[in-house]
């Protein structure tokens, strides 16, 4: 385990690189074994996640291999391979091999994916999926065992209940070489989903709607892949870095981002009266001045992203008054990170799965922990802003998902180091 560790109060400043988006990282190398040819990824983030993901491909014999930011990942010689235990437990997106050996083999063999604690997780609308195409689900002991039927798997219409990421994502990467076509309707739209979806096209899927709720999968025997796919940049990571900047910079870049995926998020810190400059592909931030305080509700995308309730909430602490309201409506008991913040001396709590928040100009370092990856990243920030020594332990969660973090902070000016616990 990894601790970090930051002296607050450095002013902050300069440019930071945003690198590839991790939830589309974590659905295309699962996807990469859908190729019967090598496949090259580029723009991929240096993260545990992927390290992982690297490591389940070994077990079945795929070779991966990274020079800098490329990633090449050679499923030549595959050997379909139970995937129980182990590396499985150590991300939630692990789940995506469960679509993806289906679609390869016709079966698939794989442990309960692991992830962040951020309330229940369930899979049941993955499994309804993979049943509508013809698939029979065993659950024996903590292990999933799907098999497609001996014809192999067949289009369906399938209706998701709720609007899923992960659902979505399973189910297109099962029926890509389904025979018919197979209709997902309530899909997930967001860009994570368009990013995959052009990447399997490229090796002759036959997708399309993918970015609408709608999606038609026209199943092809095989894939292959042909040329080089570069990830879309990193929503999540930029609006972190956007947020950082409002806090603490005095003048910082977020390079390499697609405004419009931020669109949801950029408008709340508009209206808290954070001043940024949008170009073509990068935003600078200026250093804040007074700002307001807001109120955010959370929802499947285009809406404001889960994943950036906690990085924003520090900017929320910098406003000079008033009560913030944050409402995590897909995850309602994502808040591991408010009693971390009130041990910095931040001023909020939780009633009801209601976040509400108050300004608080006093933040002390403190020793906390970073319990999943966003609560890390508003610990971060927040250690960043606070005055003395913030020690931030299992920063793991931190380094599973945002890639070369203590490089990119140190560039900024940031005091901060990542060392053995
Ligand atoms: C690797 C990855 O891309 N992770 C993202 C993905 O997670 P993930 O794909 O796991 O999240 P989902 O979009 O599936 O979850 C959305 C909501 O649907 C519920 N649900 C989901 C599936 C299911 O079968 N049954 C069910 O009830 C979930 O509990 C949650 O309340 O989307 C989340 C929501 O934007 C993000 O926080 C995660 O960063
Ligand atoms: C919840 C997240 O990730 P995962 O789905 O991989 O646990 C996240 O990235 O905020």
């Amino acid at each position: 385990m990894k601790k970090m560790i930051i002296h607050g109060g450095k002013p902050l400043k300069g440019d930071v690189w945003i690198g590839g988006a991790k939830n589309s990282t974590v659905a295309l190398i699962p996807a990469s074994i859908l190729s019967r040819t090598p496949v090259t990824l580029d723009s991929v983030p240096r993260i545990q996640d992927v390290d992982n993901l690297m490591d389940l491909l070994a077990e079945m014999n795929v070779t991966s291999e990274f020079v800098e930011t490329t990633l090449k990942v050679d499923p030549s010689n595959i050997e379909m391979h139970p995937l129980p235990a182990g590396k499985i437990k150590s991300l939630r997106a692990s789940y995506y091999f469960m679509g993806a050996l289906l679609g390869r083999f016709g079966r698939a063999v794989v442990g309960f994916p692991g992830g962040d604690d951020i309330g229940p997780r369930p899979i049941d609308q993955h499994i309804k999926g993979f049943q509508m195409l013809g698939a029979k689900v065993r659950n024996e002991n903590d292990e999933i065992v799907i098999t497609a039927p001996e014809e192999g798997l067949h289009g369906a219409n399938i209706y998701l209940e709720m609007v899923s990421v992960g659902a979505t994502i399973n189910i297109i990467l099962a029926a890509v070489t389904a025979s018919g076509r197979t209709v997902i309707e309530n899909a997930a739209r967001e860009p994570e989903i368009i990013d995959l979806s052009t990447f399997l096209n490229n090796m002759g899927a036959r997708i399309r709607g993918a970015g609408t709720d709608t999606i038609r999968i026209d199943g092809v025997p095989v894939l292959q892949a042909r040329n080089a796919h570069t990830i879309i940049p990193d929503r999540i990571e930029a609006g972190t870095y956007i947020s950082l900047a409002a806090c603490v910079g005095e003048g910082i870049r977020v390079c390499n981002i697609i405004e419009e995926h931020l669109d949801s998020f950029l408008a709340k810190v508009e209206e808290m009266g954070v001043g940024m400059e949008v170009n073509e592909d990068s935003i600078y931030v200026y250093p804040a001045g007074d700002l307001q305080m807001i109120q955010i509700k959370t929802m499947p995308y285009p809406g404001f992203a889960t994943d950036l309730q906690q990085p924003i909430t520090p900017l929320l602490l910098s406003a000079k008054q008033g009560e913030g309201v944050i409402i995590d409506t897909i995850y309602p008991k994502r808040v591991r990170h408010i009693p971390e913040l009130q041990r910095m001396g931040a001023d909020l709590h939780v009633e009801d799965d209601i976040i509400l928040i108050h300004p608080s100009s006093h933040l002390k370092g403190a020793k906390v922990s970073a319990d999943e990856i966003r609560a890390g990243a508003a610990l971060m920030i927040t250690g960043l802003m606070a005055e003395g020594e913030t020690v931030i332990e299992n920063a793991d969660n931190i380094l599973r998902g945002y890639d070369r973090v203590e490089l990119k902070l140190r560039q900024l000016g940031a005091d901060v180091e990542i060392v053995d616990a």
